[in-house]
């Protein structure tokens, strides 16, 4: 079976409407934890024109279940609308009259760049076969984009949550080709909480019956019931306990009786709301790149082999800009802060919000207050 007979439809693949994709092939790629990518494609958007100099371009990082859709709509090969739609464009923060804006699907992904559900050599997917990446692996794709590209140096790299961790791993990899890095409801190294919180999702994909050893395409299935269960546990930390409280307190969903004679009929809002997220994740991301993207932010420590994370960062003579959301308590604030503390000359924001980690996604003004900050130089008000 061939990629394009494949029935779930979860992923991208060739064939598929490619919206407003590009494709480029960047040859072979060597992993951090050994063995190789034989030929990786990368897909990716941009916006705006790449000026003469080649010092206009921004690179935006997506996070877990992301990808290069950054701004406009959803539609034929987009399955979402952008995820930061209204951030990119004329005079918006990442301003188009500006900058070269660049986003692309990351290594691992399953929106067109390769991944467990791409084609191997030989025709099948790569399933269970796909090899363990980290997230200094897929840098090193997006610096093979950079150069096909023709961009020696960014003017900014950005993105929150994965896409945090890959900033501030350009920050650190390449100190020379950055020159401002923004790390939004992020961390400089995965910490105990967020791989903890980890391993009951990947435990729930691996024990669903259709994993099939992560084969399961061949058997033209896909871990639903597991990527929905480690969906239902990510979002829950994605939020915060107080917005739920408010949003659904002991609601029953409409038209359900979660308090009936016997306890257990209907549900409550909120587990509507966990089922919703749910269904929706299952409908358009693969359940491997779900395993191989978290394993890779377990990965995640810019100290590694550097001395530790102060020592790393001290390569990076660049604007680093840091900002954490003030109730999330996946990615705390104090990460933010902690990499500030670490790194002399960082400048330090916060996102207020009473959403939670996914803070960084929806308090859309005051992130692109602070990326037109540290884009263009001056003060917040
Ligand atoms: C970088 C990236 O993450 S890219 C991909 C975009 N991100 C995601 O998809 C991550 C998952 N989604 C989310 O985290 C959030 O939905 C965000 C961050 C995108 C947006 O957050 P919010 O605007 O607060 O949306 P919220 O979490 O309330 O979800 C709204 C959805 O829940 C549904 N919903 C709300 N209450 C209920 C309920 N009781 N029962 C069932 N569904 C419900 C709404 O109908 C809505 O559905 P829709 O998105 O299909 O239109
Ligand atoms: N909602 C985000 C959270 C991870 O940061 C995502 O799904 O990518």
């Amino acid at each position: 079976m061939t990629i394009t007979d494949l029935p779930t439809a979860s992923f991208w693949r060739p064939g598929d409407h490619p919206g407003d994709r590009q494709f480029v092939g960047v040859g072979p790629v060597a992993l951090e934890r050994g063995g190789s990518l034989p030929d990786v494609t990368v897909a990716y958007e941009t916006w705006g024109t790449l000026n003469e100099a080649g010092d206009n371009a921004v690179l935006v990082e997506h996070a877990l279940t992301g990808d290069a859709h950054v701004e406009g709509p959803a539609g034929p090969g987009h399955a979402t609308p952008g995820w930061w739609d209204g951030l990119v464009g004329p005079g918006r923060p990442l301003d188009t009259r500006r900058f070269f804006v660049v986003a692309s699907n990351v290594l691992g992904g399953c929106q067109g760049t390769t991944g467990p559900s791409s084609e191997a050599p030989d025709g099948r997917p790569w399933g269970a076969r796909f090899p363990a990446i980290t997230i200094r692996d897929q840098v090193a794709v997006e610096a093979r984009l950079a150069d096909h590209l023709g961009i020696d140096r960014w003017a900014g790299v950005l993105g929150g949550s994965m896409g945090g961790m890959r900033a501030i791993e350009w920050a650190t990899t390449h100190p020379q080709r950055v020159d401002t890095c923004i790390v939004l409801a992020s961390t400089a190294y995965a910490t105990a909480d967020q791989i903890a919180w980890c391993q009951p999702q990947l435990l729930a994909i691996r024990a669903d019956p259709r994993f099939h050893g992560g084969d399961y395409y061949e058997h033209g299935v896909a871990p639903l019931d597991g990527l929905g269960i480690a969906r239902r546990i990510a979002h829950v930390t994605y939020r915060h306990e107080g917005e739920l409280a408010e949003r659904f307190g002991r609601e029953a969903q409409l038209g359900e009786e979660p308090l009936g004679s016997d306890g257990r009929t209907g549900r409550f809002a909120v587990e509507s709301y966990l089922d919703h997220h749910a269904g929706k994740l299952g409908a358009r991301f693969d359940a491997n790149s779900y395993l191989v993207l978290s394993e890779a932010m377990n990965s995640h420590d810019v100290g590694r082999d550097r001395g530790g994370v102060g020592a790393a960062l001290a390569a990076f003579a660049g604007h680093l800009v840091v900002a954490g959301v003030d109730t999330d308590r996946l990615y705390p604030a104090r990460l933010s802060d902690e990499i500030a503390a670490l790194r002399p000359g960082t400048t330090l924001r916060h996102i207020p919000s009473r959403f939670g980690h996914d803070g960084f996604l929806i308090e859309i003004g005051r992130v692109g207050e602070i990326i037109r900050e540290a884009l263009a130089g001056g003060p917040v008000p």
